[in-house]
């Protein structure tokens, strides 16, 4: 029998009252955050800067320890005297503090027991390369039992745990100077932090530390296309964006972007106004050639020397503004000859217009191109056969080629960049590494040895630029297959052939009997080539016939020549 009033059944709070008793504690923490946030930043600065300084006490030499502390109590003693000092202290303590403690500060944050244990193998992988057998120092930087906190100043890790970047001290005995010792600290560097990733390295030789970054990737991938710049220049490759101002806009995967590019001004106002490329085999020389060739068929003629005889500029022969492009030593020895003749024609044109007060003649002025793809084969060839060799007739154009708007491209594997000449070394002021190289093949290029190897890793067409006297970049080159190869990526071909120059209507200059017509190809119309812009075949040097200032007859003319080499 039921009692009244029944008594009230004792009930949990339902879903409602629940969910508003979580938001009131979540809101109540998050108000209670709010409020001690100020000393929770000054406790974690605080942390912070008790272990900084207790790594600044254990790096101190011992014989120095004394000193330190009796500089430290002499301080303390001066600033208690002081009238508002301990106040004064107080307040940069604090100060120093809230700095430390803000997010993200995290120069003295203590590293979880995984990176600490990576730090660690870092550290003793480097011992034995900056240890003296009989070091004098009690407490070297470096030791067997010493640990990671002594040498490493400034440690960043990535969101994977990864060492992002590392700032560590190396001892004063250490030979930095030389290429070989420091190429054998990056690489260990670079394998304890991961191969996969490329590395920045940079040595401070006044304070004896090395810093390692992980660059961002570079731009890869982006095709061959019409680049914006200006006259004379030529886009190698894309960079760091931090290592160069300017951006130019491309197109990649279909979408508009800014990249950070690596641009070469060549003609006569330019300080570097040849091109020497050198990288591994299969590095991409070839690639970074044909993209140079297609933005100088933009505004000018192209000779091209094929070196290797491999067909990969097959798809040049007949276009207009190419005038030759050569696989033998006969039609070298013919171009080069020609280059020299017409260097010194223009040499002479120029300064007969300068002379009278007149703008020097267009046909004087029309950029001329040399590109040399792996001429020591040709060079070695022509030693033994007792020729000429075709890089010591481009001696004229590499010393006098500025004046007279003729720009020499040298390409060449390292194994074979011995036989270059002097003058290509001297000359070509504007250079490319591609590839893994050690660290003389890339002195020997770039002139300075703090260039940081790419991985074996590394796609191709990746390698260091430098102009002139400039700082060394990271070049990623664009991609330019050759378009006749059906292993190439299809887009990439067609982007390609897309800026193939339309056929020539003249014969081409080299006249060769033994090429192959010009494959058909889905290349642009075909709009008549202007006669007027192409350059003027040297009088002196060439039959009556071929004075007439076309490709045709440049063409005609070479033969002749050719033919005349090749009957003696
Ligand atoms: N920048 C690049 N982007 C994409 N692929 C590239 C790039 N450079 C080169 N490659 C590819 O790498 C391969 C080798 O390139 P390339 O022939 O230019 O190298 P190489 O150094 O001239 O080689 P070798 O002289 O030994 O024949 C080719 O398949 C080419 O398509």
């Amino acid at each position: 029998m039921a009692r009244w009033p029944l008594p009230r059944p004792r009930r949990g709070p339902g879903p409602a009252t629940t969910g508003r008793a979580h938001s009131l504690v979540r809101s109540g923490t998050d108000g209670a955050l709010d409020v001690l946030h100020p000393v929770i930043t000054l406790v974690r600065g605080l942390g912070r800067l008790v272990v900084l300084a207790v790594r600044w006490w254990s790096r101190t030499p011992k014989e120095r320890r004394g000193p330190v502390l009796f500089l430290l109590g002499v301080g303390v003693l001066v600033v208690a005297l002081m009238p508002w000092g301990p106040a004064f202290a107080v307040v940069l303590v604090v100060g120093a503090a809230a700095w430390q403690g803000r997010e993200g500060a995290g120069v003295g944050a203590d590293p979880s027991e995984e990176e600490n244990a990576r730090l660690q193998a870092v550290y003793e992988a480097l011992v034995p390369l900056f240890t003296l057998p009989d070091d004098p120092n009690p407490q070297p930087l470096f030791a067997h039992d010493g640990s990671w906190e002594r040498a490493f100043d400034e440690i960043e890790f990535t969101g994977d745990g990864r060492i992002g970047r590392l700032l560590l001290r190396y001892p004063a005995h250490f030979r930095d100077s030389d290429a070989e010792l420091r190429f054998v600290v990056e690489r260990l560097l670079g394998a304890k932090s991961g191969r996969d990733r490329e590395y920045r390295f940079v040595w401070d030789e006044e304070r004896n530390e090395l810093e390692m970054t992980v660059p961002e990737p570079l731009p890869e991938g982006i095709r061959a296309q019409r680049f914006v710049t200006g006259p004379g220049e030529v886009v190698l490759g894309f960079t760091d964006a931090d290592s160069v101002h300017r951006r130019v806009p491309v197109t990649d995967a279909g979408q508009a972007r800014d990249v950070p590019p690596v641009v070469w001004r060549t003609g006569a106002r330019a300080t570097e106004a040849h091109l020497l490329v050198v990288g591994a085999p299969g590095a991409g020389s070839t690639t970074l050639l044909r993209s140079v060739v297609l933005q100088a068929l933009e505004h000018g003629d192209v000779l091209v020397v094929d070196g290797s005889g491999s067909g990969e500029y097959a798809c040049l022969a007949g276009r207009a503004g190419v005038l030759a492009v050569e696989t033998s030593l006969t039609g070298a020895v013919a171009c080069a000859e020609w280059a020299v003749h017409e260097t010194e024609r223009r040499l002479s044109v120029a300064g007969r217009a300068r002379q009278a007060g007149n703008l020097v003649p267009d046909d004087a002025r029309r950029p001329l191109w040399v590109v040399l793809d792996r001429p020591a084969a040709l060079s070695h060839l022509a030693r033994t056969e007792g020729r000429r060799d075709p890089l010591e007739l481009l001696q004229v154009p590499l010393r006098h080629g500025r004046a007279a708007n003729v720009t020499v491209v040298v390409a060449e594997h390292f194994e074979c960049a011995d036989e270059l000449n002097q003058a290509v070394r001297s000359y070509s002021r504007a250079r490319v590494v591609l590839g893994t190289a050690s660290p003389e093949e890339a002195w020997s290029v770039l002139g300075v040895d703090a260039v940081s190897p790419p991985g074996p890793l590394t796609p191709p067409g990746r390698g260091f630029a430098r102009l002139g006297a400039g700082p060394v970049l990271r070049l990623q080159v664009p991609a330019t297959p050759d378009p006749l190869d059906d292993a190439a990526n299809e887009g990439e071909r067609q982007a390609v052939l897309r800026l193939l120059p339309p056929p020539a209507t003249g014969r081409p200059v080299s006249g060769r009997t033994d090429q192959q017509p010009a494959p058909e190809m889905s290349g642009p119309p075909a709009p008549a080539a202007p006669a007027a812009a192409q350059p003027a075949v040297p009088a002196a040097s060439v039959p009556e016939k071929a004075a007439a200032g076309t490709a045709a007859a440049a063409s005609v003319a070479v033969s002749e020549q050719q033919a005349g080499v090749q009957a003696t």
